[in-house]
């Protein structure tokens, strides 16, 4: 569902930031335990699901396809009706702002004999669902949207699906999710091809669920092989908190003087750790605590103490898929730090909620910061600690990324910054403001 939308928000320069930082649990784990756990036989029980509005649509969804989805007490319970058992939906399936819930859903849907229509917010009909669409019709489905591959989409599911194999051209989790999650009710094998290795909750947990699925290395990449029509049985899930998450607290940190933050118990899945292993190259004073395994996943306490002395540098591309939603805030860390930071190898980053880097260039602009930027690429000039001037209104575009990396800077900016709608910070983070004010960040509702 769409979220309220144009409700402004302006961060001020605060003091030090100190205590704990919670954060939510991690959105990608929580929306497959939704749809996994929709897909095994009998009941799924989840602790530290995310309740942002991505997630609670997956959920609706889930409901829609004929699983019970309900919160008692602190846990989630999905009564699951086993693969190839999803039910077509009364009403079309909306996905408000996420694109992993469409995506993932799309590949979940396409192996049964019915069809599904889709849609979703301003953000997610821009977004190109041709990425998905294209390897399920390999399965036999046939996808009707609006031109450019947009949504409204109509999926018209496989009633007598084949296995696919089939290599990604795009490095991305959620089409080689909405494959995996198509072989689940193909008979045989499904096996996708990932040249650069993206996160890999989807395999860990349908392995967790009891599905036959292989992972090695050829030479063209990541083969993964997905043995279809599975029995999965139901799990016991406790979700890690969310790296992604966790990032906004911690880079605020770092650029905040006097700061010192712990963020306790953060998943620290290699998939997805990359930006804290550049914040480290950076110079920034973060350390992990307390390593350990949590549910199958490695886990830390992390504290980021407020760093003056972090240089800019090239972010190896390589490393993108690992930190993929985090350039945003990673380019606020950068224009408080000394020389020139430069990110390529980006290009996805402009299919995201908004286009990224140009949302990134144009706010970090009206913040007086100087930032280049091409077609899979930008570099931002750091200003050094304190010395981002800010005094902007940032749109934010329908992206809560966005909407959140304008607030830290405005937390170590010379003035103020205002974001024009933190309406969307709902769909991963919705405790995100009250948690930043009790480390000490100060919040202004001055109006449009
Ligand atoms: O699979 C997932 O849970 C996600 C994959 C990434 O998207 P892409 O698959 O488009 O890279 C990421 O940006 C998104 O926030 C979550
Ligand atoms: C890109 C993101 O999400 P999604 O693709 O699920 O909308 C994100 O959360 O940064």
């Amino acid at each position: 569902m769409s979220h309220a939308s144009g409700h402004p928000l302006t961060a001020t320069a605060s003091g030090p930031l100190t205590g704990a930082a919670h954060v939510p649990g991690d959105k990608s784990i929580s929306h497959r335990s939704l749809i996994l756990g929709a897909m095994a036989v009998g009941e799924t029980r989840i602790t530290g699901l995310l309740e942002g509005q991505d997630v609670l649509d997956t959920g609706a969804a889930m409901r829609a396809f004929g699983a019970s989805v309900e919160k008692a007490g602190e846990e989630w319970v999905v009564r699951g009706v086993g693969v190839g058992g999803l039910m077509e939906p009364e009403d079309v399936i909306d996905c408000g702002n996420s694109g992993t819930g469409v995506r993932l859903l799309m590949g979940a849907a396409a192996t049964h004999g019915f069809s599904v229509t889709y849609t979703g917010d301003a953000s997610l009909r821009k977004r190109p669902m041709a990425r998905v669409t294209e390897p399920l019709s390999l399965f036999g489905a046939a996808a009707y949207g609006r031109s450019g591959g947009r949504l409204p989409m109509t999926v018209v599911g496989a009633g007598d699906p084949v296995p696919v194999r089939y290599a990604t051209p795009v490095a991305s989790a959620q089409v080689k999710s909405a494959v995996l999650l198509a072989g689940l009710n193909a008979p045989g094998e499904t096996v996708v091809i990932e040249r650069e290795a993206t996160r890999d909750h989807s395999e860990r947990m349908l392995r967790g669920f009891g599905a036959e699925i292989d992972v090695r290395r050829t030479a063209e990449g990541h083969e993964i092989t997905l043995v279809g029509r599975p029995e999965l049985s139901p799990q016991t899930i406790a979700v890690p908190r969310d790296p992604s998450s966790a990032a906004f607290p911690v880079c605020a940190a770092l650029i905040v003087p006097g700061s010192d933050v712990l963020v306790p118990n953060i998943g620290l899945n290699p998939t997805r750790a990359g930006l804290f292993e550049t914040l480290r190259e950076m110079g920034a004073d973060l350390t992990y605590e307390n390593p350990r395994e949590e549910g199958g996943e490695p886990a830390a306490d992390l504290r980021a103490r407020f760093s003056p002395d972090m240089h800019g540098i090239e972010v190896p591309p390589d490393r993108a898929a690992s930190m993929i939603d985090e350039y945003p805030i990673l380019s606020v860390v950068a224009a408080n730090a000394a020389g020139t930071t430069v990110m390529r190898g980006v290009a996805e980053l402009r299919v995201k909620e908004c286009d990224r880097i140009d949302a990134m260039v144009q706010g970090l602009r009206g913040c007086g910061v100087a930032v280049r930027d091409g077609p899979d690429w930008w570099e931002v000039d750091g200003r050094g600690p304190g010395g981002v001037p800010g005094g902007a209104m940032v749109a934010v575009h329908l992206d809560h990324r966005i909407a959140m990396s304008f607030l830290v800077a405005g937390m170590a900016a010379r003035e103020a910054v205002t974001v024009d709608d933190a309406g969307p910070i709902a769909t991963s983070f919705p405790i995100f403001r009250a948690l930043m004010e009790r480390l000490g960040a100060a919040f202004e509702e001055r109006g449009s």
